[in-house]
């Protein structure tokens, strides 16, 4: 909102349409208690086009939020020729070329979420070993550095800290104060200041971003592909790091899927056994990933509203060679699959999706609802209702327009979700089982219900695509060590685990031996 005016407008228009808007029907629903997700436009450079010089973005992202916030710059580039660059393609070959175009760049953004015991995304490893040992020639170079952390970890924000720190230390220029975003509280009001502070550093006067988006430019060409078409195989080298893992997880067999609860109980808690194929292998107390599938009843109340044809079959050729997903396939699987339409809506995705109203009234409530004076309205009828992608494109706003292409470019990508594995490798080393407990309720506003995308998906499953996540919880190497179990929120699964372990290693399954504690 450009003006006092403009914003006084949008306010009338908000309570005009508040009716239409934002009368929920209590009956389509399920939510999902979702991490980040990743956004579907990627990393591929846009072509050059603008006088005001270069701006570099580098993300490290595991679930996608500091790669959408990549997006997000790129979006709105404020007359700068934007790049981002996905820090997987930063190794020892390619540093001395990255560090060259540093150092011509107006500025250099590194958006870097930390895990685990305060270590770097996947796709940022090399980068960081790099950083530390000193090998980037990067003096002079213009940065700045956002951390995107929780302050619920010990190390809060560990790898934006220590690259702003060696960054410096290297000769580059710090251009603004490092910026922090605290998933626990307010990850994107955070994110907001501090790329408020960002721009006035960088202003070259172009508003772009306060006139509200453009529709967003796909990164990839879309054509439609003959029905039946099965998906290409994708080289490793060419999927993108944020979405590896829907080529990566294999289609398992659920072999066991029973509830744990008495009917009385309430709830449910199902117990799952997967069979593994002999490529699939696990270590006691490892994660299993598992990818979710949205509701069916949803995906198709969500493709009638947008006027999608679910049988339709495409492929996606994307611009920088990395693929986003498996195609062809149809735009059931898109939905089914791909797309996350029930979890969180974060203001950035109702500022993007207010580029594909039909009605301007609709884009302008969008847009308001994204924007810093819109924060009350927001959290009223956004973020309290639970509303998600499918409740706003089904029921509340009804001039959502979207080709399959703009569908791919403007929504997330669905997330695995991780369970610990509740059985031990050696008892048990061609299956894996999960105790699941299934998330469902009601939205305490709206008493709408909602579900777990993942937990619903599983409940009934008798297959299920997954694969393997390395855990740093390990029982003691030696086998006498006394080991007191306690599980806060993880559960009794961790602990089924290590008992069965503990039992089969002293009855000498496995090779092991060892004694019982
Ligand atoms: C398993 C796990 C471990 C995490 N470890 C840390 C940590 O050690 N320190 C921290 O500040 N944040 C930690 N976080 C929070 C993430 O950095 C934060 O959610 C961030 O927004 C993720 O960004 P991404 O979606 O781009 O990967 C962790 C999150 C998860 C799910």
């Amino acid at each position: 909102m450009d003006s006092p005016a403009v914003l006084a407008g949008a306010g009338v228009v908000l309570l005009g349409v508040s009716y239409a808007l934002y009368s929920m029907s209590s009956s389509s629903s399920a939510s999902s208690p979702s991490a980040p997700a990743a956004k579907s436009t990627s990393s591929a450079a846009a072509p050059a086009k603008s006088t005001n010089g270069v701006i570099n973005v580098y993300f490290g992202s595991q679930t996608g939020t500091a790669e959408g916030f990549a997006d997000q710059i790129r979006a709105e580039d404020h007359g700068y020729d934007v790049k981002v660059h996905d820090l997987e393609d930063f190794d020892a070959d390619s540093a001395s070329e990255h560090a060259a175009g540093m150092k011509a760049a107006k500025l250099n953004l590194f958006l870097l979420a930390t895990y685990g015991e305060g270590e770097p995304t996947d796709n940022a490893a090399e980068f960081v070993r790099l950083l530390k040992a000193g090998e980037l020639d990067v003096a002079g170079a213009p940065f700045a550095v956002f951390g995107l952390g929780n302050t619920q970890y010990e190390h809060y924000n560990a790898m934006g800290k220590l690259a702003d720190g060696k960054l410096e230390k290297a000769g580059a220029e710090r251009k603004v104060p490092m910026g922090m975003g605290d998933d626990d509280k307010s990850m994107e009001e955070d994110w907001e200041a501090w790329k408020e502070k960002l721009w006035s550093a960088f202003s070259t006067g172009s508003a772009k971003a306060s006139k509200g988006p453009g529709k967003i430019k796909p990164t990839f060409d879309y054509k439609e592909a003959p029905a039946g078409s099965k998906p290409k195989s994708v080289p490793a080298d060419k999927r993108q790091p944020s979405t590896r893992f829907y080529f990566e997880a294999v289609e398992c067999e659920c072999k066991v899927n029973k509830e744990l609860r008495s009917p009385t109980d309430g709830g449910s808690t199902k117990h799952i056994e997967v069979s593994l194929p002999p490529s699939l292998k696990y270590n006691t107390a490892d994660n299993s990933a598992v990818l979710p599938r949205n509701d069916a009843a949803l995906v198709k109340s969500l493709a009638a509203s947008l006027d999608l044809d679910l049988s339709k079959t495409f492929e996606l050729a994307p611009h920088d060679g990395k693929h986003m997903f498996p195609t062809p396939c149809t735009v059931s699987d898109l939905l089914t699959k791909y797309t996350d339409i029930t979890g969180p809506l974060r203001r950035a995705d109702l500022k993007a999706l207010s580029a594909y109203c039909s009605d301007p009234l609709d884009s302008a409530v969008l847009l308001r609802l994204a924007s810093k004076e819109g924060k009350a309205e927001y959290l009223e009828k956004i973020e309290k209702p639970q509303v998600n992608f499918h409740h706003l494109a089904t029921s509340m706003v009804k001039s959502l327009s979207l080709t399959v292409p703009d569908f791919v470019a403007v929504t997330s990508r669905l997330q695995p979700r991780y369970y610990t594995i509740s059985s031990s490798s050696t008892k048990h080393p061609t299956a894996l089982h999960m105790t699941v407990s299934v998330i469902e309720g009601k939205n305490a506003l709206t008493g709408r219900p909602f579900a777990g995308v993942c937990s619903k998906h599983l409940q009934e499953a008798t297959k299920c695509d997954v694969f393997v996540k390395e855990s740093t919880f390990k029982l003691p190497e030696d086998n006498k060590t006394p080991v007191v179990m306690i599980g806060p929120g993880t559960g009794i699964a961790p602990m089924r685990a290590l008992l069965q372990e503990v039992r089969a290693q002293a009855s000498g399954a496995g090779g092991k031996g060892g004694g019982v504690r």
